[in-house]
């Protein structure tokens, strides 16, 4: 536990979803940032490596736990990451998504209006209807999928909170953390053809797709800025999973014979995506001073990354 001096001194920042993959590069980069003091919570044991930051184990559908441990936090500000996110999980299993995704929400913004915390709660491109895009803060939600439905019901609990609150929204995040729940669309792509599988990638789904480290760049920009309202904060180009998918394999040198074309008529997921989604991102350009990297130099990173974990 950090000294009072050290805490006196800092904002202390809570993040829930710590160990996961937005969780581990904010707590990596807040690290870096000697304004903070960062309180991470997950559900369980701590994944995150190093060291440098307090680790709090809190199932945030746990409402008592909730209120309690972030009293005794008495954050600054709360990035609210943690989330049910597998997309068809989530329509299979709508309770457990409303428990993780709403319910959870609910908890955690009370508790920042008891501690007046400024709030940021990451949001989804799931929240839109995919019938055209790519969309600016200004787009109407319409979600096709559950999991989009949870995502938008804990937007507007934020927007009518009582405390000052930010909202970043985001695209398809990709990278490499510790120990993971769910994979990413460029490990899945890069696995799958190293080993020589077939897969079949949709060619008329339209993404935005984010490098996790560029979302956690972003959301810490709202913190340092005490930025207030609604942005987007993903990757600056527009493109099909199909490309991505080639992309990925023209970097690594892989087979692109293996990548199939489909669509959503001859490839279908148990949750309905939303086709046409990505954002223009031109406000948190002007407004925080965000610049992320375009999806060919996130594949640059992600590679050297790969490289040095196994070294
Ligand atoms: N990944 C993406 O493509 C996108 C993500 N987002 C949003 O970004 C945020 C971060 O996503 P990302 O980092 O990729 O997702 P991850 O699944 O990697 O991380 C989510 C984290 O939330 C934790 N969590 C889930 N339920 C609970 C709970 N009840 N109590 C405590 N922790 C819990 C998970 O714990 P555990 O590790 O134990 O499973 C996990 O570590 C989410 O809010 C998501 O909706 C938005 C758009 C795109
Ligand atoms: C598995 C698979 C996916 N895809 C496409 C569908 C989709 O457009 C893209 C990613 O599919 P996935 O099912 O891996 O990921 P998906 O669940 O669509 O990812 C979503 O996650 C949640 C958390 C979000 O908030 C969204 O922004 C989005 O990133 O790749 C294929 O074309 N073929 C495949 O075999």
């Amino acid at each position: 536990m950090a000294t009072a001096i050290q805490r006196d001194s800092k904002k202390t920042v809570f993040i829930t979803g710590a160990n996961g993959l937005l969780g581990q590069k904010l707590v990596n980069q807040l690290l870096g940032n000697d304004q903070f003091y960062i309180v991470a919570s997950g559900r369980g044991a701590c994944r995150l490596p190093g060291e440098g930051f307090e680790y709090i184990s809190l199932d945030i559908s746990d409402e008592a736990e909730v209120q309690k441990v972030i009293a005794h936090a008495a954050p600054d500000i709360i990035i609210h990451g943690a989330a049910m996110t597998h997309v068809d999980e989530c329509e299979l299993n709508q309770e457990a998504c409303y428990d993780a995704n709403v319910n959870a929400t609910a908890y955690l913004v009370k508790a920042a209006e008891a501690c007046q915390a400024h709030f940021i709660f990451v949001s989804t491109d799931f929240i839109f209807s995919g019938e055209e895009g790519p969309l600016d803060e200004s787009g109407i939600p319409a979600p096709v999928n559950y999991y989009g439905e949870s995502k938008l019901l804990g937007e507007k609990m934020v927007m009518r909170s009582k405390t000052k609150w930010a909202i970043a929204r985001t695209v398809l995040v990709f990278g490499i953390a510790h120990d993971l729940s769910r994979s990413n669309i460029v490990l899945w792509v890069k696995s799958s053809l190293e080993a020589g599988k077939t897969i079949q990638v949709v060619d008329d789904q339209y993404r935005t797709p984010t490098l996790a480290e560029d979302l956690a760049a972003g959301c810490i920009l709202i913190a340092e800025q005490g930025a207030e309202g609604v942005f987007n904060i993903s990757g600056p180009d527009f493109l099909t999973p199909y490309e991505m998918a080639n992309t990925v394999a023209d970097f690594f040198g892989l087979n692109k014979d293996l990548i199939k074309r489909a669509d959503s008529t001859t490839f279908t997921q148990p949750a309905k995506r939303p086709l046409k989604t990505g954002f223009i991102i031109k406000k948190a350009q002007e407004q925080l001073g965000f610049e992320p990297k375009t999806f060919r130099t996130a594949i640059g990173i992600l590679a050297k990354q790969i490289i040095l974990a196994r070294s």
